[in-house]
């Protein structure tokens, strides 16, 4: 029996455009995400990563194919997956500890376990210190560990991330990218994340979903054989370890094939 969690089965996604034009953004597309892994959407500008990524989400309907969560068919959003999204989408008026505990007094956990749960879950993003502070006190990656936090809270069987750290300079995002390992690996929660940097793919991904572009379509499923089947847990550690550089290439080769059919 397969572990998959997820099953994409020819899911395809077409716009109506002003005039009865019609754009079709996703064809076809299929793929699986296995039980707690990481999965990483990538892909030229415009291929439709994030309109796969908000079908996941159940945030935009397929007009093609099915998309299958466990036995469960997906029709619209649900606990289940749990959406980070760029921008910073704390309450500003809530203190870390409040935000991270609020999707659990909507669904109405009772406030010991709440609380404890809260506090597990801003440790494991490392943001201990700062329970009680607010998130405009707070810096712009530490803002999306909240986030993450507050998502991860809500008990979701998969973390869906469109660009998560897209807005943030280039050390605090190797930081993040290395905490989601950790998260991946505390929290038992398999992930899709989107983005265009390759270097973020290779390292986060368990599996790389490359999509071409207009319209998007899987061009090629990577698994980067040079990890062996493991986790890396820094960035120093991915870029010296052979294999690396060549899978790099590769796929800077596949963006360029793509950058040209436009
Ligand atoms: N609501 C919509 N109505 C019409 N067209 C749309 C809509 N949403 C997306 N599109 C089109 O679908 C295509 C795919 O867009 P999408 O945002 O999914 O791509 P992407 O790969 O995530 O792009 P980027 O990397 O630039 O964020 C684009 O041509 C876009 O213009």
């Amino acid at each position: 029996m397969s572990s998959a969690v997820l099953h994409l089965d020819e899911v395809s996604k077409t716009f109506a455009l002003a005039k009865g034009r019609e754009l079709t953004a996703v064809d076809k597309v299929s793929f699986e995400v296995e039980r707690n892994s990481i999965v990483v959407l990538l892909g030229p500008s415009g291929c439709g990563k994030s309109t796969v990524l908000r079908m996941i989400a159940g945030l935009e309907t397929p007009t093609g194919g099915t998309i299958t969560l466990g036995e469960t068919p997906v029709t619209g959003p649900g606990r289940d997956r749990g959406m980070v999204f760029q921008a910073y989408t704390s309450f500003d008026w809530l203190s870390v500890r409040r935000n991270v505990e609020f999707g659990m007094k909507i669904n109405g956990v009772p406030a010991a376990e709440r609380r404890e749960q809260a506090e597990h879950f801003i440790r494991l993003v490392g943001l201990s210190k700062f329970l009680d502070a607010y998130p405009s006190q707070l810096s712009g990656g530490m803002r999306q560990r909240v986030a993450i936090a507050r998502t991860l809270a809500n008990g979701p069987e998969l973390l869906l991330m469109d660009e998560p750290f897209g807005a943030l300079d280039a050390e605090t995002r190797w930081q993040m990218q290395e905490l989601m390992i950790d998260v991946a690996e505390q929290a038992q929660t398999g992930m899709i994340i989107v983005t265009h940097d390759i270097e973020e793919a290779i390292f986060l991904a368990d599996k790389i979903v490359f999509l071409s572009a207009h319209p998007g379509r899987v061009k090629e499923e990577i698994i980067p054989a040079f990890k062996s089947g493991g986790r890396i847990r820094s960035k120093e550690e991915l870029v010296q370890t052979p294999g690396y550089a060549e899978l790099e290439r590769k796929i800077m080769r596949l963006m360029r094939e793509e950058g040209q059919h436009e």
